[in-house]
């Protein structure tokens, strides 16, 4: 009876709640208008107003144009380019729940990459391969790996002594090698290495196939049904390859710390560590064992290229901003000593050169428009209508050159990070590494990694431009490449 009498009550509150939500979308989608941005063309949107190359140069000029949040459409698809630290805040992070999802691009199946955590679709699957990942990767368990970062790094250095023109390969080295050993206790050939070779080639593989503009089919996706004979259909072979190459970087060093497991040799390591538990804890089932390999074998992948070209910009700083580097190499002597290399227990003592870290990731960040995210969900910010499915590109470029916050911002300064007593300022928000629950999740380890290195070369090399047979000085020109990672 009491049921009977809550009915029309029931009713009426679904249907005020069926037309509340009505309107609220018919409020979104009709009246509010999408944020300001470049005038799309019938069908085409803004294909023709984005470069191909250096697009967030283009975006940051949008940005003082039409403001911090530019709307731009490619084929009817919706783009949203943040352009301010406060828009990528107030979206990517206090709206991270609808704002964490990754472009579906067609090429990430064809190529086998689609159990890449950097590319998964937020979910379950990737809050399991994360949970995984964080694990190994959290801040507190960086210290772990102080010992192998400091041994790769004395070996950069040797190589540095003996061929320092070969720099860029040293430090690709580096990153390499502390990866492989931290993942799976392997210390790689300095040259030549057949799972770095793997991985390697993969990776450029990856990265190619996920850019909009390398493949037909990533416009079109609706291409990948055709069969691979047809006309610009060739995107299933570049797939089939990949994939077949992404597995065998995957298996090769799996089965290698499988294998010295079995025979009780080798040095333990973030996948020996995560098998071990695995056969206790899970009785190895496959579904899971498969988890560990992906999880393994992404970490190569996100972070070699990622921490070698941050190395190398340091370089160039260096080499174009000599008073930088005798202020830190000041630094170092009086808090570390001549002759001694630092460890990570001077890391405090030496604001100086946390200030050049931080600023080495400003000046000139290697991921200008970080990783794009996807909105799972309709929204409304500042009011302009954000729809379900629009992909949002953080503009790192633009915000690490905002003059409000970094004056003077191509000039390579240290000391904007510095107080007027030379201890650091509050802003330790490295941009370079993207926003809310899609943040680098390698973050603390690159930041170990890049500060070992940056501290020890300071400390035993002077970094200077190198001169031609004439003796004339070569002045460095930053050139930025068209792959993934600048
Ligand atoms: C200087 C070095 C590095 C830079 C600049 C960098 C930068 C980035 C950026 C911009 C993203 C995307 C963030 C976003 O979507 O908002 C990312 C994601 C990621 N990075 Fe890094 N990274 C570096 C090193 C590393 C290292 C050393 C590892 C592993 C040990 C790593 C693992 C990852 C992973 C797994 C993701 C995917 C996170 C997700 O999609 O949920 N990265 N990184």
């Amino acid at each position: 009876m009491a049921s009977q009498e809550l009915l029309p009550v029931v009713v009426l509150v679904s249907v005020l709640f069926t037309v509340a939500s009505l309107l609220r979308r018919w409020r979104m989608t009709v009246r509010l208008p999408f944020p300001p941005g470049p005038k799309p063309r019938f069908l085409l949107g803004n294909f023709f107003d984005i470069p191909s190359e250096q697009p967030w140069l283009t975006y940051t000029e949008w940005g003082k144009q039409y403001g911090d949040v530019v709307h731009a459409q490619i084929f009817g698809n919706h783009i949203l380019i943040l352009n301010s630290v406060k828009a990528a805040t107030d979206l990517l992070e206090k709206r991270a729940i609808f704002y964490s999802d990754r472009p579906a691009i067609p090429m990430v199946p064809l190529s086998g990459g689609d159990y890449s955590l950097v590319l998964m679709p937020h979910g379950d699957r990737w809050r399991e391969h994360k949970r995984m990942f964080h694990q190994y990767f959290r801040r507190e368990a960086i210290p772990t790996y102080y010992p192998v970062q400091l041994r790769k790094v004395q070996d950069l250095l040797r190589g540095l002594l003996s061929t320092p023109e070969d720099f860029d390969a040293h430090v690709k080295t580096l990153a390499a090698a502390i990866i492989m050993a931290t993942i799976y206790g392997y210390d790689i050939q300095p040259t030549h290495d057949r799972f770095v070779h793997l991985a390697e080639e993969s990776a450029k593989r990856l990265c190619r196939a996920v850019l909009p503009d390398a493949f037909a089919v990533n416009m079109f996706p609706f291409l990948r049904h055709f069969p691979s004979w047809f006309p610009g259909c060739g995107f299933h072979r570049f797939g089939r390859e990949t994939a077949k190459l992404l597995d065998e970087m995957n298996n090769a060093p799996f089965n290698f710390v499988r294998q010295n497991m079995r025979d009780g040799v080798g040095r333990s390591s973030v996948l020996s560590e995560l098998l071990d538990h695995n056969d206790t804890q899970y009785d190895g089932s496959r579904e899971r064992e498969e988890m560990i390999k992906n999880v393994a074998g992404i970490a190569y992948a996100a972070a070699a290229e990622t921490t070698s070209a941050v190395l190398v910009l340091f370089i160039m700083a260096m080499a174009m901003n000599p008073e930088v580097m005798k202020k830190a190499q000041n630094e170092i002597d009086t808090v570390v000593g001549v002759g001694i290399l630092p460890g990570f227990e001077h890391r405090s003592a030496m604001p100086y050169c946390e200030a050049v870290v931080r600023e080495v990731f400003r000046w000139r960040p290697i991921v200008p428009l970080a990783l794009p995210h996807v909105t799972s969900e309709d929204d409304i910010y500042e009011g302009y209508f954000i729809p379900k499915g629009t992909t949002v590109l953080p503009n790192v470029w633009a915000m690490v050159h905002d003059e409000s916050r970094y004056p003077d911002p191509d000039k390579f300064n240290p000391e904007r990070f510095l107080n007027a007593d030379g201890q650091l300022n509050a802003d330790d928000h490295i941009l370079a590494f993207g926003f809310g629950r899609r943040i680098c999740i390698g973050r603390h380890a690159a930041d170990a990694t890049v500060w070992a290195t940056i501290v020890s070369i300071l400390s035993t090399f002077d970094i200077k431009k190198a001169k031609d047979e004439n003796g004339n000085i070569i002045e460095i020109e930053l050139a930025f490449s068209d792959e993934l990672v600048r």
